[in-house]
């Protein structure tokens, strides 16, 4: 005998499948973005986008530019969201004191309420960047350079005994040498508490296992929010068990979190510090306390530190390792660098003066290009009165985007734009400088733009400068093609992908 229950079970199933047919062929057909090229199952379902994020691998940016070169310069890539790919739109949306905010279902996937990074509005967002702004400012990254250069020594000590220990055999991973070096800059340089991941035994490769992790976990809370608010409510002794990244990350945090309770401690006492924090500086009571800018909690300040710890680690690790790669697999880049370093006194070795060097500088920006700092989109949600876009408009509240990984594969601007070219930075005319110029963004643009980009360009010209002026004659183990994928922040796709260095016979 059927159940009782199987004609209401029936009629559920009827109502539900009426219900999503109606969601489709309504996002499809009446939808204000329905006239917006594009293929149907992306108009249809952001699980267009999750599969090339979780079932593919991190790999949707990819699917966007074959998107692209069928439907051309607009393109609907989810019910809600659009995206654009010819560069004169980019400083429309990424503009300083502009209003498209960021879009909070995408970057609900951190799981951040607090930093200056995750804020949705653009007014609290203005209000959080603003007391971190002094600490990265040029004259401060210029203060504090002598922090970067002791990393470097150290980086270059590394390798150079690494080598010889080994009497030139490949033993030296660059990629995880390079990212610690970030890793050990910031620690210092914003908590005044160096990790020195440049001792450890694995260069600190389990922070950036942890990132991609986290990275993974990104495209799924935004796919599915409610798990994000189920793993926010367990208890941290059950989270801890969910997998060693969780583990690590909650260590990250645990970290962060006596580091500001340390310093709050301090600030209320009174002490002065031996040399000013981002933690100083979030609880400066001159400028934060009142009605609109209260002082921040101890939670705010542990996610701004873990933020600001994920920003600045891969992402400048990842472009010194892409330009490292490139000199070191062509012999006609390495020796061109070669022959300029060896101009510059190694006393002199300072920022400023190896970023008056061509060669050098056009390394840093092709290493900048091809690393793409955050690979895929960086979602924005259209203002008030809407927007147009290549004779499309968008009404207010459309999610609206644009990659590096398309802005700096312009052939436009960048002919043969696979290839790393130095030169084609150096003498160019006006109007190739120009486009050059315009698209390339591994910072992004105008005030959501990245903070640590006077750090990052310090960074990468001190260690990229002296690594090559000391070691002139590193070679690379067989690494393959570097392929990447987006998990926020662009990793390398395989294990392999490790840039071992050995030295070459001179
Ligand atoms: C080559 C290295 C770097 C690249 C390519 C890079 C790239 C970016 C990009 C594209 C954004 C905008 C993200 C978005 O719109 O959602 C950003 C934001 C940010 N970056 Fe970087 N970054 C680098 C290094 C650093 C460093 C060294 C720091 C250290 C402080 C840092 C801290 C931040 C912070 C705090 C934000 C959020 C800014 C805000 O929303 O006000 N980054 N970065």
């Amino acid at each position: 005998m059927a159940s009782p229950l199987l004609p209401s079970l029936l009629a559920g199933l009827a109502a539900t499948a009426l219900w999503t047919a109606s969601i489709v062929i309504y996002r499809i057909y009446f939808h204000p973005l329905s006239s917006i090229p594009g293929p149907p199952l992306a108009a249809a379902t952001r699980l267009y986008a999750f599969y090339y994020n979780i079932i593919k691998g991190g790999t949707f940016y990819l699917e966007i530019e074959r998107l692209h070169k069928i439907y051309g310069p607009v393109v609907r890539i989810a019910p809600n969201e659009v995206h654009l790919s010819d560069p004169s739109n980019y400083d429309k949306i990424y503009s300083i004191g502009g209003k498209f905010y960021k879009d909070s279902v995408f970057y609900s996937g951190t799981g951040d309420e607090y930093s200056a990074f995750a804020t949705i509005s653009n007014e609290d967002h203005r209000r959080r960047r603003a007391p971190l702004e002094s600490f990265f400012s040029r004259r401060a990254v210029l203060d504090l350079e002598g922090v970067v250069r002791d990393k470097v020594a150290k980086l270059c000590a590394l390798v150079q005994d690494g080598i010889n220990k080994q009497q030139g055999r490949a033993v030296v991973d660059l990629h995880a040498a390079l990212r610690a070096v970030s890793m050990d800059v910031i620690t210092e340089y914003a908590f005044d508490s160096c990790w020195d991941q440049l001792d450890q035994k694995d260069l600190g490769e389990w922070f950036s296992e942890m990132g991609r992790n986290v990275g993974v976990s990104f495209w799924v809370f935004q796919q599915f929010p409610f798990l994000l608010g189920a793993m926010k409510a367990l208890p941290v002794w059950v989270a801890r068990r969910l997998g060693p990244a969780m583990s690590d990350m909650l260590d990250c945090q645990d970290r962060g979190r006596r580091l500001v309770e340390e310093i709050s401690r301090n600030v209320e006492k009174g002490l002065k510090p031996r040399r000013r924090t981002i933690f100083h500086n979030l609880l400066d009571p001159e400028v934060k306390v009142s009605a609109a800018h209260p002082r921040p909690s101890v939670e705010h300040m542990v996610g701004e530190a873990f933020a600001i710890l994920t920003a600045a680690s891969d992402t400048t690790g990842n472009a010194m390792t892409v330009a490292a790669y490139h000199v070191i697999t062509d012999p006609k880049v390495y020796g061109k660098l070669k022959a300029e370093l060896a101009e510059v006194d190694d006393g002199e070795m300072s920022f400023t003066r190896l970023e008056r060097l061509p060669y050098l500088t056009g390394v840093v920006k092709e290493g900048l290009r091809l690393a793409y700092g955050v690979i895929g989109r960086l979602p924005r949600v259209v203002p008030q009165g809407g927007a147009t876009f290549n004779g499309f408009h968008l009404p207010e509240g459309t999610v609206v985007g644009m990659s590096s990984y398309l802005m700096h594969r312009n052939p436009d601007a960048f002919p043969n734009p696979a290839l790393f070219e130095p030169e084609r930075w150096i003498n160019t005319d006006p109007e190739a400088s120009r486009a050059m110029k315009a698209c390339l963004v591994p910072f992004s643009r105008g005030s959501r733009g990245c903070i640590g980009q006077n750090l990052a360009m310090c960074e990468m010209y001190l260690a990229l400068g002296t690594l090559f002026r000391r070691i002139p004659n590193l070679a690379a183990q067989d690494v393959g093609e570097l392929t990447y994928v987006d998990y926020f922040t662009a990793h390398h796709g395989e294990e392999r992908q490790k840039l071992k260095v050995f030295r070459q016979p001179s």
